[in-house]
């Protein structure tokens, strides 16, 4: 009930839905009276005839023929409410598929990013792919159906009882086995589904690794395409049989509909012939064409409902599923998101006994971590690899929230600040940063798309990053297409993308401003020329960078020195050099190397 009541709100809401829902009204109620009306004309018109041909009177013939006109217009008034209401059905089902789609996109656009390491959250999102609209609209369309087939089985159950109860009784008891399969199809149906999700999801991307451009390199260089495609193959073709054996079993429900009424229409006639002969009935040649037919249409309407109900289980069974998944952290992500940040930060950032685990009951990836940033300080986070640097940030910047320990941020607890105010607050670049296939302005305006037509500030900020000079000379400069996937566009290196994306960073207005290995794909002149600017790059902005190249570390105010999930120093370079520990073996390891390579023994 409470997943039909959810699926008219749905409809209800524009104009296109509220005139389908009259329409199929006034369809159901009309068509559910034809079947009879036109069982009943037909009996006339066969009535009329033989009396005619019995008795010769003309004036019969006219009124067989204005029967016929009768039963033509009902049929043709039928048809035309019938295309009426299927207009309006895909009008309405292709809204419904934008906007149910929109609020789908929109609610995983915003969910906690935490959902998306949850398998079943995949499986779940993945389930409800598909024609949205017409999986909303069926519970609606099932029960109008349901008022269809019910008034056209109470008219001929009262027709048939004029004649004799027994045909009444023999239309119901067929349908009995049917109706029970029926139902246990339903569930085999949805549940196939419900288990086929990951599968299906294997599959899709097992595809993807063999046809999208970004892995081709590595999937030729390893010689895995055969491999990867007898692994889809596999999976494909038992996914195949899965549906397959359910596929069989709709086939055999509907052989035994088809026996089923042959039989039924045997019984009746046979019947019908038998009392006729033992005289329990009369009745004339249009009563007994009217008789079989209605004992058929009976049958046909009990099948019919038989196969509505159980698809208003399966439609309902999808609209919970739809509803739960929209239901889910909803209210996590803005309970108690009230506060906003001042501007300029007066108070910097405190971190205070964080500790982090992915996942309930999983091992802490970060335990008990302290310390302070101030305002405007530039801070480096080093340290062996997995040893929590970029959860550190993850968490930092409120893409995961905080279950052990606090953040403050300007004072205010992390949990407390807006969602929208701290990403409007704070700028990120991660190691895996989006390359977007759009033009190079938009790139670097993804910063701040408000200023996406400030052509000045985009082009001072890629002049700081240093690859205005290659922008410059482009045909198109700023205007050129990145990436050829959507269109004829060129595509970059490593280390041009990642000047891009430090100038998406440097455009934007954070007032604090992340970066995880901002310069770990550029050439050893173009990082040092990026850190020995960092200081303008950066101006009076709180930065924040991750890197393993301690020689960049140098130029930090302070530098954080995490393993295995532990802040284990922090200090500045030559405070950390003075205590001869982690910082310092890690950066004689790396000096040695250099040295190495300047004496020409390496
Ligand atoms: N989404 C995730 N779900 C579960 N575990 C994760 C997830 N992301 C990272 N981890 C685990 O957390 C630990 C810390 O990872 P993190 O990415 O923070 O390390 P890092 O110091 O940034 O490493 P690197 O220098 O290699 O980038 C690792 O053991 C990693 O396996």
């Amino acid at each position: 009930m409470d997943s039909l009541k959810k699926s008219f709100s749905f409809i209800l809401r524009n104009r296109t839905g509220k005139i389908w829902v009259a329409l199929t009204a006034i369809a159901a109620l009309f068509e559910g009276f034809v079947p009879f009306i036109l069982v009943w004309i037909t009996k006339s018109i066969f009535d009329l005839v033989a009396k005619a041909l019995r008795t010769s009177q003309s004036d019969l013939y006219l009124h067989a023929i204005w029967m016929l006109l009768l039963f033509v217009l009902i049929n043709l008034l039928a048809a035309a409410i019938r295309f009426m209401n299927e207009f309006y059905t895909q009008k309405t089902q292709s809204r419904l598929d934008h906007d149910l789609e929109y609020l789908l996109i929109k609610k995983v656009a915003n969910d906690p990013i935490s959902n998306f390491d949850i398998p079943d959250y995949h499986n779940h999102f993945s389930r409800l792919q598909g024609s949205v609209g017409n999986k909303i609209i069926l519970p609606v369309q099932n029960i109008f159906a349901t008022l269809k087939q019910t008034i056209s089985c109470v008219t001929f159950i009262c027709y048939l009882t004029t004649i004799h109860w027994s045909l009444v009784l023999l239309a119901i008891v067929s349908c009995i086995p049917l109706i029970v399969m029926q139902f246990k199809l339903v569930r085999v149906r949805f549940f196939t589904n419900l288990y086929q999700t990951p599968l299906f999801r294997e599959i899709n991307y097992l595809k993807y690794l063999l046809t999208a451009r970004e892995n081709v390199k590595e999937i030729r260089i390893f010689g895995l395409a055969n491999h990867l495609l007898n692994k889809w193959s596999e999976k494909y073709l038992n996914r195949a049989s899965e549906i397959l054996k359910v596929q069989t079993k709709q086939t055999m429900l509907k052989l035994g509909v088809e026996i089923n009424s042959a039989l039924i229409y045997l019984l009746a006639t046979s019947t019908l012939l038998l009392m006729t002969r033992a005289n329990f009935i009369t009745f004339s040649i249009g009563d007994f064409f009217a008789i079989i037919q209605s004992v058929q249409n009976l049958q046909h309407s009990f099948n019919e409902l038989n196969s509505i109900f159980s698809k208003i289980y399966e439609s309902n069974m999808y609209v919970s599923d739809f509803q739960n998944f929209m239901k889910n952290d909803q209210e996590k992500s803005t309970q108690r998101d009230i506060k906003t940040l001042s501007q300029p930060l007066t108070k910097g950032i405190v971190v205070d006994k964080l500790s982090f685990s992915y996942g309930q009951g999983k091992t802490p990836v970060l335990e008990n971590v302290s310390f302070e940033i101030k305002p405007g300080e530039k801070v480096a986070i080093v340290g062996a690899n997995g040893s929590g640097k970029t959860t550190l940030i993850k968490c930092l910047i409120g893409l995961y929230p905080v279950s052990y320990g606090s953040i403050y941020i300007n004072g205010i607890d992390i949990n407390e600040i807006s969602k929208a105010d701290l990403r409007k607050n704070i700028t990120v670049i991660f190691q895996d940063f989006i390359k977007y296939h759009f033009s190079i302005r938009e790139n670097i305006a993804i910063g701040n798309v408000d200023a996406i037509s400030n052509l000045d500030e985009i082009s001072r900020v890629s002049q700081l990053t240093g690859i205005h000079e290659y922008i410059n000379v482009l045909p198109d400069q700023y205007e050129t297409k990145l990436g050829n996937v959507l269109t004829e566009g060129i595509d970059l290196s490593g280390g041009q993308w990642q000047k891009i994306a430090l100038s998406r960073a440097l455009f934007s207005d954070g007032q604090i401003i992340v970066l995880d290995e901002p310069t770990s794909s550029m050439d050893p002149l173009a990082e040092l020329d990026i850190f020995n600017s960092f200081e303008a790059l950066v101006s009076e902005k709180t930065a924040i960078f991750i890197s393993h190249r301690l020689a960049v570390s140098r130029i930090a105010d302070k530098i954080l020195v995490m393993k295995a999930g532990r802040l284990v120093e922090q200090g500045t370079h030559e405070e950390l050099m003075k205590k001869e520990k982690e910082y310092y073996s890690m950066f004689m390891a790396q000096a040695k190397w250099y040295e190495k390579d300047k004496s020409g023994v390496a």
